[in-house]
């Protein structure tokens, strides 16, 4: 109790802290207290060092864990300020590393859509707003990997002493001994680790997984000159330079490309790979893989592709010797000079690009190697060196304000200042979009580099907080595969709403006749297609050629739909119109009977029987010419053909008009009749009932030709004079043509008006008549009574 009371004497606001672990229910007074006083006992020992995980081994590990955040949080405000505060200064306490290696063995360190730190609840854990959350912003920070290469044989000469302490894999203490600065990145490589190592634990093999996956994956080395960025990218100098073929030292590229080949290699789909290699020198781009260019290249912008070069070469490569080929050739047009710190210190950045392309991905791999960053000293002096530095500087100053600003949340949505240099534009995918995100800090032990060691991992602290939301690139067969499915999902419904309609038809029309039918709306309909769509529907694979299929299938199933649905419509209308021609029937037949008409009058209004009934035939002809007009249409059509003048429904049993044959409208032929159907009327749900002719009203003179092919008619366009084909039928009115009778009493009642006329304009001259004399058509050996022939109709004209 009394430390507890020194305890918040001395920090009011760890007071409250401990009061909130000291009234915790599950623990018991007596056990809080002897926490309480380990605690407070521990934090003051550890006031004057460096954070150490503390060791609690006579309380219950609840109550030592209650008691080490309490220690901790009170060490972190008392050592760093606020987390805030600690964040913004880049340094981290032992419970932010602790968060941190919670996080890293909860999840993977190249996981896009992973929870973000700090949530360690399974998503079935969370409340559902926190789950909605997650589920849309799948978002992963930029992954860290800190680098510490070990002394350089000319620093052990002069006797420069290390500064940089790697306790574990996460985290890192830099300083003279007693002030310590802390660190905790991702990922943590001390100066032994090998080239091997540092492939392995840094994630590049779940990057190159995720490159085949389609995504936009970038690496880049960060640090200052000499601290091992080109070493840990590329291998050292030697090895390209010299000639050297030590394997073990090859970097993360040739280690990277031969994975990526590898996996390739293994997979089935059949991938594309091709590679762009450029630097950035002076702020001006340079292809590598093509160095005779006698300018450089341009940034150019794009909404769909982002920033690029301009007319960079793009290089196809098969296996790791054509790529080393075009990275030693890469390598080679670098600029580099020698540097107070590096004696090949590469001037540039290098940016090397593989673009992986599968069958429905597109993804790609950037390995960065920045240019060193370093303060212009003293002994610098050159004035090219100088411009070098400067550009330099100013690139990475633009890359360090581009990271500010994504971090920061106010300024996140806002304008990022990508467009300051050629570099940023570059890296802008990587840095705020939809790519992952690998950085390597690389730091220099020593003494004497310790500010600059400090900017880099400040800087690098920065950067592990940037999110991006990685977006695999899907190309167009992907898009045509959505549209596929798309489409699939439209038919779906149209499928549907068809059957809905024919079930609803077909259960009206049993009502009505008492039977139950095999509808089109039921499955059973189709029984083949059913089976194969109900596979398809219910399982899960799209490949594109299932999803064609299933496409297929559907249409026809429509098609086959909409053809019953038209059926069954074309069914109502021809019942409707026999129901009203029967009517009419009767009504002609009740007109002729009453003693009031004269059965000679009506020949103007009837359809049929014009002629008293006399030739017409009730009942239609079954057809010779069966799928003739529609060969898709497999059912048995009975076509009537309205007879020219007669009326009769003359079926195709030979006994058509005569003067209609060789005209175009008999029905000798296929052609003909096909050619004088200006209206087909074919009905009924299986059985399509009628097909009309029907044949033009003649006035006096030659019979004009009005229904023709429809092929026909529209090359001839506006000369069609028949009626347009879907128009609605003309009445047949004064129906004139020759059969049989109607000579005599055209003749008669000519003879009857003219002599009326003729008595009422000349009384003097009864004979006179200004008709033409017209000879009475002679009826042929065998003619039947319904038939006409030309010799009849040339008599009329
Ligand atoms: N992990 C390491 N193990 C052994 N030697 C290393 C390691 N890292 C770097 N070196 C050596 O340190 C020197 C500098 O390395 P490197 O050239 O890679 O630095 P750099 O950061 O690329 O410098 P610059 O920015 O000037 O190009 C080289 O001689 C290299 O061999």
């Amino acid at each position: 109790m009394k430390r507890h009371l020194e305890l918040s004497i001395r920090n009011p606001q760890a007071t409250s802290l401990a009061r909130a672990v000291v009234f915790t229910p599950t623990m018991t007074p007596t056990l809080a207290t002897s926490s309480c006083t380990t605690s407070a006992t521990t934090s003051t020992s550890a006031t004057t060092s460096t954070p150490q995980p503390t060791q609690h081994p006579q309380v219950s590990s609840d109550l030592a864990l209650n008691v080490v955040f309490y220690h901790e949080i009170v060490m972190s405000h008392k050592m760093f300020g606020s987390r805030e505060q600690r964040d913004r200064r880049g340094f981290v306490s032992q419970r932010d590393m602790r968060d941190s290696r919670r996080t890293q063995a909860g999840q993977d360190c190249v996981q896009p859509g992973a929870n973000p730190p700090h949530q360690h609840k399974t998503n079935h854990q969370m409340p559902e707003r926190a789950k909605q959350r997650t589920e849309m912003q799948v978002e992963s920070n930029v992954v860290v990997a800190v680098r510490v290469r070990p002394l350089t044989e000319d620093e052990h000469n002069r006797g420069d002493v290390t500064i940089v302490y790697c306790p574990d894999q996460h985290s890192l203490l830099v300083g003279a001994s007693g002030q310590e600065r802390a660190f905790a990145f991702d990922v943590v490589l001390g100066p032994e680790s090998s080239q091997h190592a540092m492939f392995q634990e840094c994630g590049m093999t779940r990057l190159i997984d995720r490159v085949v996956q389609g995504f936009c994956c970038t690496v880049f080395a960060f640090g200052q000159t000499g601290s091992g960025k080109t070493y840990t990218i590329t291998g050292p100098h030697s090895l390209f330079l010299e000639g050297s073929h030590d394997s073990l030292l090859a970097g993360l590229m040739q280690r990277s490309l031969s994975y990526l080949l590898e996996l390739v290699g293994q997979s089935e789909e059949g991938f594309h790979l091709c590679a762009s290699y450029l630097e950035i020198y002076n702020e001006q781009v340079h292809d590598l893989l093509n160095p005779c260019l006698p300018y450089s290249l341009a940034v150019r912008g794009s909404r769909t592709q982002g920033f690029y070069v301009e007319n960079l070469s793009v290089v196809e490569f098969h296996d790791l010797d054509s790529f080393m080929r075009l990275l030693e050739g890469g390598m080679q047009n670098r600029q580099s000079s020698s540097h107070s710190q590096n004696e090949h210190s590469s001037r540039s950045h290098a940016i090397l690009t593989v673009y992986v392309k599968g069958m429905l991905t597109q993804g790609k791999l950037c390995v960065v190697d920045l240019a060193g960053s370093e303060r212009v000293r003293e002994g610098d002096s050159i004035e090219e060196l100088l411009e070098e530095t400067g550009n330099i500087n100013r690139s990475l100053l633009t890359l360090g304000k581009c990271i500010s600003s994504l971090v920061d949340p106010k300024k996140r949505n806002g304008h990022i200042p990508y467009r300051d240099s050629k570099l940023t534009k570059l890296l802008s995918e990587s840095l705020g979009g939809s790519g992952i995100t690998l950085m390597i800090a690389c730091v220099s032990p020593t003494l004497g580099n310790l500010q600059e060691t400090l900017n880099t991992l400040r800087y690098s602290s920065r950067a592990k907080r940037i999110k991006n939301r990685p977006m695999a690139k899907r190309d167009l067969r992907e898009k045509l595969v959505v549209s596929l499915q798309r489409e699939i999902c439209r038919l779906r419904q149209e499928n549907l709403l068809l059957q809905q309609h024919l079930s609803s038809a077909h259960k009206a029309g049993a009502r009505g006749s008492g039977l139950e039918t095999n509808h089109p709306g039921s499955m059973s309909y189709f029984p083949q297609h059913a089976k194969e769509v109900a596979g398809a529907r219910t399982g899960s694979s799209c490949s594109e050629t299932s999803l064609r299929i299933l496409l297929q299938e559907l249409m026809r199933e429509n098609n086959k739909l909409h053809q019953e649905s038209f059926n069954q419509h074309r069914a109502q209308l021809f019942n409707e119109t026999n129901r009203l021609l029967r009517k009419l029937e009767d009504l002609e037949r009740v007109i002729s009977s009453s003693p009031h008409t004269n059965s000679s009058s009506n020949s103007g209004l009837s359809m049929h029987g014009a002629w008293g009934g006399a030739y017409h035939h009730p009942v239609p002809y079954p057809c010779r010419y069966n799928n003739m007009l529609d060969p898709t249409m497999g059912y048995p059509w009975h076509p009537v053909l309205y007879c020219c003048g007669c009326s009769c429904e003359s079926g195709l049993n030979g006994q058509q008009c005569g003067p209609w044959q060789g005209q175009g409208y008999g029905i000798t032929s296929e052609e003909n009749v096909y050619k004088a159907t200006p209206y087909q009327e074919m009905t009924g749900p299986h059985r399509p009932m009628r097909m009309q002719v029907v044949l033009p009203p003649i006035q006096d003179g030659p019979p004009q030709q009005v229904g023709r092919d429809p092929a026909e008619s529209t090359k001839t366009g506006p000369q069609h004079r028949g009626p347009a084909p879907g128009a609605p039928l003309p009445r047949r009115k004064t129906c004139q043509a020759v059969c049989k009778g109607y000579a005599e009493r055209y003749q008669e009642q000519r003879e009857a008006r003219a002599q009326k006329s003729k008595v009422r304009a000349d009384p003097i001259n009864p004979t006179h008549s200004t008709l033409p004399n017209i000879t009475h058509p002679e009826r042929r050996e065998g003619q039947t009574e319904n038939t006409c022939d030309k010799a009849d109709l040339h008599s009329l004209t």
